[in-house]
Order: C-alpha cells, then structure tokens, then sequence
C-alpha cells in the first residue's frame, strides 16, 4: 500500500486523514505511529501557510520523504478572526480542547445568535525532497454554538455548527465531517496530487 507521512501529532487529524486517504488506497502515517521520538515542531509563523510549511518542511528534511503537514483553525468574526492560528492553544498551555471551548463561550457570552459566524480553516503544505512547498487552503463556514454539544471529532467540533445544519460537527456522524470540513474541501485540491503519488 502507498504511505505518506503527516506531520501532526493531534490524534483527531490524524484519525480523518487515515480515513480520507484510504480512499485513495493510501496509508496516511502520522507522527505518534512512528517508532523514532520526532521532536515537536515550534509554530512560530505568523499565517496557517508559514506554520504548516514549518511542520512540513521540518520533518521532510529530518526523514527525506515526501511529507504534508496540516494547519488549521477557527476564526470567529465577533472576536476579529481569533483564535485563528493559536487555536491550539487558545487557553494557554498545555493544549486543552475542553479549556478553548470553555474561554470562546465566555468571550462570546453576550453575542447574539447572528453575530455568532464563524468559520473553521485549513492549510495543507506538501513538502518533497528537493521541490518547493506546495499549499492547498480550505474553510468551512458556520456558527458557534451557544453551548456545547456531541462527542465526535476534536478540537471545537462540539460548538460549531455548520453552515445548513443544526447540529454541532461534533453531533454529525464523521461521514458528513468529513463531506463538508475544511480539511477535506483543502484535500480535494490535491486530488491529482494524491492520485499521481507513487
Ligand atoms: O500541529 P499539529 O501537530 O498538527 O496539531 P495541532 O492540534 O497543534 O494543530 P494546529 O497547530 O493546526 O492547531 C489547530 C487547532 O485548531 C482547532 N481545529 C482545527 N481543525 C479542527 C477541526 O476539524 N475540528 C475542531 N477543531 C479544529 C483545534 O483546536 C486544533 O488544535
Ligand atoms: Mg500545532
């Protein structure tokens, strides 16, 4: 079977990335199934592009295989577009999903049903030996809920609910997450890529 590597370490990419490209016939292989320790990859760009080439770039070269990294977030129009690319870690450190939903819910605490849109967002990188960076970008648009709820997905799945649904994302089956989310509309961009990789 073909692989390829994804340079995340988050289990709730790596788990949608293993089911979308085994559409393809491929084995995407992220970083917490790989045997060597591969250090963590410090975000210090200031857009989705710089940091997924970070991520991408950084562990083509440490490996020398060909390698996509994902960055991703969600921007919410009442608070200017945050948390935008410091999603992860939107409450501080460590990274804590449950902390994030509970700090954008008290931001958003006196924000009415229709300022509420929000949208998530999705830069693929792919990085091989001895060619340039190549970047898709995807979004999905949507609204944050005014509560959580559901248990699918990751991340802020359980408070955003896309554009012509009434449920969260964390509501809908993974199926239909992964028809309309930003990864896979990013994906689908790669299309050729991912159907000429050898
Ligand atoms: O960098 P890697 O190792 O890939 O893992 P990460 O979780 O740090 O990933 P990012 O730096 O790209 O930060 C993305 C954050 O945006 C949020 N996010 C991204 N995609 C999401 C999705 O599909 N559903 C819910 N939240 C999402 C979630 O909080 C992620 O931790
Ligand atoms: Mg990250």
């Amino acid at each position: 079977m073909k692989q390829l590597i994804i340079a995340t370490k988050n289990k709730g990419k790596a788990e949608e990335f293993k089911i979308m490209f085994a559409k393809y016939g491929i084995n995407a292989i992220s970083l917490l199934e790989l045997e060597e320790d591969i250090p963590d990859i410090e975000e210090t760009g200031s857009t989705f592009e710089e940091n997924a080439a970070l991520k991408s770039e950084g562990i083509m070269k440490l490996l020398n295989i060909p390698v996509m990294a994902d960055d991703s977030g969600l921007m919410i129009d009442a608070l200017d577009g945050r948390p935008g690319i410091f999603s992860a870690r939107y409450a501080g450190e460590p990274k804590d999903d449950q902390a994030n939903i509970v700090k954008v819910l008290k931001e958003l605490e006196n924000v009415q049903d229709p300022n509420r849109t929000a949208r998530f967002v999705c830069v693929l990188s792919v990085s091989i030996p001895g060619q340039p960076t190549l970047f898709k970008k995807g979004s999905c648009e949507g609204k944050i809920a005014l509560a959580e709820s559901g248990s699918h997905g990751f991340g802020y799945d359980p408070i955003f609910i896309p554009e012509g649904y009434e449920q969260t994302m964390a509501e809908l089956e993974p199926n239909i997450k992964n028809k309309i989310s930003h990864r896979y509309h990013a994906m689908v961009q790669l299309e050729e890529w991912i159907q000429n990789l050898s």
